[in-house]
């Protein structure tokens, strides 16, 4: 590698994904390196919104059953489209909900305590909203978090070791909930592993996508996973407050879901709207009410170009983009206090690169000032996610440049060190 601007574009010049540049909206003169918390939205994910809206105007009720995607259906279309970015069938998926009411419904469906198995095993470096949600289903199964919600600690605040995961899956343990990469650092866990060491030891198993969906790629009929949910805004591009999605495994097809509501029958029987339910066969006996139609709309778009590109060749350029960036920290900020605190393997680095420092809160304004846009996570990290589809290597150069020059004029200076209102 070499730290010219020249190489940056050798490597644009080399990569085949380039050109899926072209098809987002880029902001103009900005290096977004926040694709892991909102993507972009792309002319695909807007075309098919427009053609979503198209219906509603031209059709009325009827766009249930018409137009170019009749929205009885439309949630199953998509689930077809991400069933390969999961590893699944396409029955075991389904987009609906968002990540935290997804969750609540798979815990409500697969945490089932008995005898002295009451526990649920988090680790205390996920995103909270996983926490606030486990735990308030453990307060409507009568127990107390305290002592019911039991953790994984990080020995170094940023990282899971496996081996305490492992060791954690005591035998009080009813079900287990786990990020696949971990919010801040990027840590991938293993999944195969902790699927097969859960069910050895008779514990249902559940992930959380959100930072893994999109950006690598999943296995989890192979891996035998119970179920997963994401989101479907950050890699995947589908809009502030995108639909969600779940994966349930077709062995536990059959089992009634706990949160149950018209839009989980069978789809031949939900209008005769009779008083007893009957459920999908599949994922689908998991939705609940209506489906946000204008809310999964650009999704169809944004899938198209996963489907075309494949998730194999955008993890390759994502690992790539992310190795790049972190030779060009190591060489220029070595004088700047930077801890690179994502893991350094490929087998455990997601597609962000995690940086600690005291002063991150106000580094982050000062890049933001400068055309970069990067997250701050508290207490002291800046994410920066380069995106496969639409980040160039001259956009990882660039990055580097500002925060260099940021640090050598102390322009952070000029700002508090604290949080704005998101990031
Ligand atoms: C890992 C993880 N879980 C859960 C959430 C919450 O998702 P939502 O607000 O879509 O329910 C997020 C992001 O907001 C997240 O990153
Ligand atoms: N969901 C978000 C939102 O509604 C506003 C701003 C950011 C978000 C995020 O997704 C944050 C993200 N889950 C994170 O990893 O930090």
């Amino acid at each position: 590698m070499d730290i010219a601007l020249h190489y940056a574009k050798k490597l644009d010049n080399q990569d085949i994904l380039n050109r899926y540049r072209d098809e987002f909206y880029l902001l103009p003169d900005i290096m977004y390196m926040d694709g892991n918390s909102l993507g972009l939205l792309s002319k695909r994910a807007e075309l098919s919104l427009l053609s979503i809206l198209d219906s509603w105007k031209k059709y009325g009720i009827d766009g249930w059953t018409q137009g170019e995607h009749p929205w009885y259906y439309f949630s199953e279309t998509l689930s077809e489209m991400c069933a390969p970015l999961v590893g699944a069938m396409k029955e075991e998926v389904m987009i609906t909900g968002s990540t935290t009411t997804n969750l609540h419904q798979l815990v409500a469906s697969f945490y089932r305590p008995e005898g002295k198995r009451t526990k649920i095993l988090v680790d205390e470096l996920n995103f909270p909203s996983d926490l606030y949600a486990i735990s308030s289903q453990l307060l409507l199964h009568g127990y107390n978090p305290e002592e019911h919600m039991k953790f994984v600690k990080s020995r170094d605040g940023n990282t899971l070791i496996e081996e305490d995961i492992i060791e954690s899956m005591t035998d009080d343990i009813a079900l287990i909930v786990l990020p696949s990469v971990l919010y801040r650092s990027g840590q991938i866990l293993n999944l195969k592993a902790l699927t097969k060491a859960a069910h050895e030891r008779n514990i249902i198993i559940g992930f959380d996508l959100c930072h893994s969906i999109g950006s690598i790629p999943h296995y989890v009929d192979d891996w035998n996973v119970d179920f997963a949910f994401w989101c479907n805004y950050k890699h995947l591009n589908g809009g502030p407050g995108a639909v969600g999605g779940l994966f349930v495994n077709r062995k536990h097809f059959g089992q009634k879901p706990g949160l149950a509501g018209w839009f989980g029958s069978h789809k031949e029987k939900q209008f005769d709207l009779e008083t007893e339910m009957s459920p999908a066969p599949d994922a689908g006996a998991y939705q609940i009410g209506t489906p946000n139609i204008l809310s999964a709309a650009p999704l169809y778009g944004s899938l198209q170009m996963f489907a075309e590109v494949g998730i194999e060749a955008i993890r390759e350029k994502s690992l790539k983009l992310t190795d790049y960036m972190m030779y060009l920290i190591k060489e220029e900020l070595r004088d700047f206090h930077f801890k690179i605190a994502n893991p350094v393997d490929h087998e455990e680095r997601g597609g962000h690169i995690y940086l600690v420092h005291e002063e991150a809160a106000r580094i982050c304004k000062a890049l933001k000032e400068h055309q970069v846009i990067p997250d701050f996570r508290s207490p002291n990290g800046i994410r920066l996610a380069p995106v496969a589809l639409y980040n160039s290597f001259e956009d990882v150069w660039n990055t580097v440049q500002i925060l260099k020059k940021i640090m050598t004029e102390e322009t952070y200076k000029k700002y508090e060190n604290k949080r704005d209102v998101v990031a």
